[in-house]
């Protein structure tokens, strides 16, 4: 009852947002017209519970001009059974996309927000594969939330109506065992409750393994398939290092979880459907059972036996609603946990940067450069990895960083990015600075050329010219005239090349502060000296922080820190004041 209670109070929490958006009101129609045709939809039914007793009445007696009166009843009721019927799907479904867009723009919102998506990552927590949570999830959410709370109300009103039906129906035809005739008030209906409670009880006591199943399923499916993309993703790889075998091996591997929590699931619905199907079949012969002895007594006729049999199969049609809805349910219920668990994460990475024990990347007035004071740079386990107790990165200089490699270079650019929260200390950058990052591997989008190298910034920020002319001057005019061109470039091109467009897209930008992560690490060094000089010629003021190898980048820059182990952890010291080159 308790976990009852919890599940619905996250379905509010994650439902109610939507009708209290700013879609609010085309949602709220939407809702209220869904529900006042479901209930229209009871309606009929309620009447032609009522036509039952009249149509067989009529039956009986011969009655030919009752007969065409009531298939004319019915043929009305049905054209609106028809037309209501039509449009409460047509306007759900309406209401299901408007619902879902809106949840899905919230989440993409929220996971793309501020790193928060690099951050679930890095904890490694519950919200495994966010896109299927984003992609499948939501809808599922959306579907099944408006399937079973529509469901339940039209339940739960088609059971007060028929109640009072089957009440008024029992006073009717009375108990008759063995000849003998019992008053039992509203018989039928506890008749249909004993037998609604029964069926549920049995399928909750069947059915609840199914929970965790579907829930596991929905994971292992989605796990196949991330698995399934990093290889085509990384394809060039497995290829030349032949691991095509293992790949496989892996894949099975994580197929066959999915075989294995397969058969589990059919097993357990092998047993619901077998309770499900015995216990819709009964229903069908039950009431008859019970007041076919009433009827053979003469206490009552065939249209009163016929709308008793139906009324109470609407009754314990609602009262089933459990049963019939379970697998549903139990889908539901996976689908609540898994975005409950989505929304959390994204919660604790959003609160993550700004926590107690975390690193404080604050903006700075006045200053030129990066101040770190007091930072301790750890990882996730909490090991302590680059300490710098008073440091001063200058601006408008060029600055060298070096040290072993697994010093935590690279992780400190990210903390100095603001990306990486674990630690202790702060990290002052001037207010409104601009920060590039470019590290060994650009990212560059599947699309345009022009909108890889332009990235994150929109295509039309850069005249096609400008980016033209910055191609040729990186080293690569044999892309000049291929701008328009859409491909997956992180494949197309060499590690050489994309490092080129790397620098490039810095070039394009101006950032004020430029990271450079063994950015040109995979060029030769007359490329590498090439390309350092024109950022040095196109990107006077702007300050440069380069992570390198190389003993020629030491020409570049006027400042060489280093990275030096002390105890546990490294420690950031400077290794020349004096430039090197000016
Ligand atoms: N997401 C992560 N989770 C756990 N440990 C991490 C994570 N990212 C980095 N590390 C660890 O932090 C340490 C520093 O990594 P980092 O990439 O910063 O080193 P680096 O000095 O840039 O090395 P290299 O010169 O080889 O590029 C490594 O031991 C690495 O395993």
């Amino acid at each position: 009852m308790k976990s009852l209670r919890a599940t619905l109070a996250t379905v509010w929490r994650i439902a109610a947002p939507y009708f209290r958006s700013e879609d609010k009101w085309p949602g709220r129609l939407l809702l209220a017209a869904v529900i006042a045709i479901e209930l229209s939809l009871v309606l009929i039914n309620v009447l032609l519970n009522a036509w039952n007793n009249r149509f067989y009445n009529a039956l009986q007696e011969k009655n030919w001009d009752g007969f065409v009166r009531e298939i004319g009843i019915f043929c009305l009721l049905a054209t609106f059974y028809i037309a209501l019927s039509v449009y409460q799907l047509y306007l759900n479904q309406w209401l299901q996309i408007r619902w879902r867009s809106w949840m899905t723009r919230l989440y993409l919102g929220q996971w793309l927000h501020n790193a928060n998506h690099y951050r679930m990552q890095l904890r490694g927590d519950a919200a495994d594969n966010p896109d299927q949570r984003i992609a499948d999830d939501v809808k599922m959410f959306v579907d099944q939330t408006l399937a079973i709370s529509v469901g339940l109300l039209s339940a739960i009103v088609t059971l007060a109506s028929f109640v009072v039906i089957l009440w008024g129906l029992s006073a009717e035809a009375p108990l008759h065992i063995f000849g003998r005739e019992f008053m039992i008030p509203g018989y039928l209906v506890w008749g249909a409750l004993i037998y609604a409670i029964l069926g549920t009880a049995l399928t909750q006591w069947i059915g609840s393994p199914l929970v965790n199943l579907d829930f596991q399923q929905q994971r292992y499916e989605a796990d196949f398939r991330f698995n399934l993309v990093r290889a085509r993703e990384n394809s060039e790889q497995i290829a030349l290092l032949q691991g095509e075998n293992a790949e496989r091996h892996r894949l099975s591997e994580r197929f066959g979880r999915v075989i294995a929590n397969w058969y589990a699931i059919m097993q357990r619905t092998k047993r619901v459907t077998a309770l499900t199907a015995s216990y819709g079949q009964a229903a069908v012969v039950f009431p008859y059972i019970l007041v076919a002895p009433a009827y053979f007594a003469g206490k009552i006729q065939l249209g009163g036996m016929m709308q008793t049999a139906n009324a109470f199969s609407s009754v314990q049609q609602s009262l089933s609603f459990f049963v019939s809805t379970y697998r549903t349910l139990a889908e539901w219920r996976a689908v609540i946990a898994r975005l409950d668990g989505f929304e959390t994460a994204i919660k604790s990475a959003t609160a993550e940067p700004t926590g107690a024990g975390s690193i404080d990347v604050v903006s700075s007035t006045g200053g030129n450069g990066i101040d770190l004071e007091q930072l301790l740079v750890r990882l996730p386990n909490g090991a302590p990895l680059v300490a710098a107790d008073h440091f001063h990165i200058n601006g408008n200089e060029r600055t060298l960083v070096t040290g072993p490699s697994g010093a935590g270079k690279s992780t400190l650019f990210r903390a100095i990015a603001g990306i990486w929260p674990y630690g202790s200390g702060s990290i002052a950058v001037p207010a409104k600075a601009t920060l590039m990052m470019l590290p060994q591997r650009p990212y560059l989008p599947i699309g345009s050329l022009k909108a890889a190298i332009v990235y994150p910034s929109e295509v039309g920020e850069f005249g096609s010219d400008r980016v033209r002319d910055v191609l040729i001057a990186v080293g690569l005019p044999q892309l000049a005239s291929r701008l328009d061109e859409e491909a997956h470039w992180n494949r197309m091109l060499s590690l050489g090349e994309q490092q080129r467009l790397g620098v490039a897209r810095a070039l394009l930008h101006a950032p004020q502060y430029l990271f450079l992560d063994e950015a040109t690490a995979s060029l030769d060094e007359a490329s590498e000296t090439k390309l350092y000089q024109l950022l040095k010629e196109k990107l006077p003021a702007t300050t440069i922080v380069s992570i390198g190898h190389r003993a020629t980048l030491e020409a570049f820059h006027q400042r060489h820190i280093v990275l030096t182990r002390d105890g546990d952890h490294f420690e950031l010291q400077s290794r020349s004041e004096e430039a090197s080159v000016k």
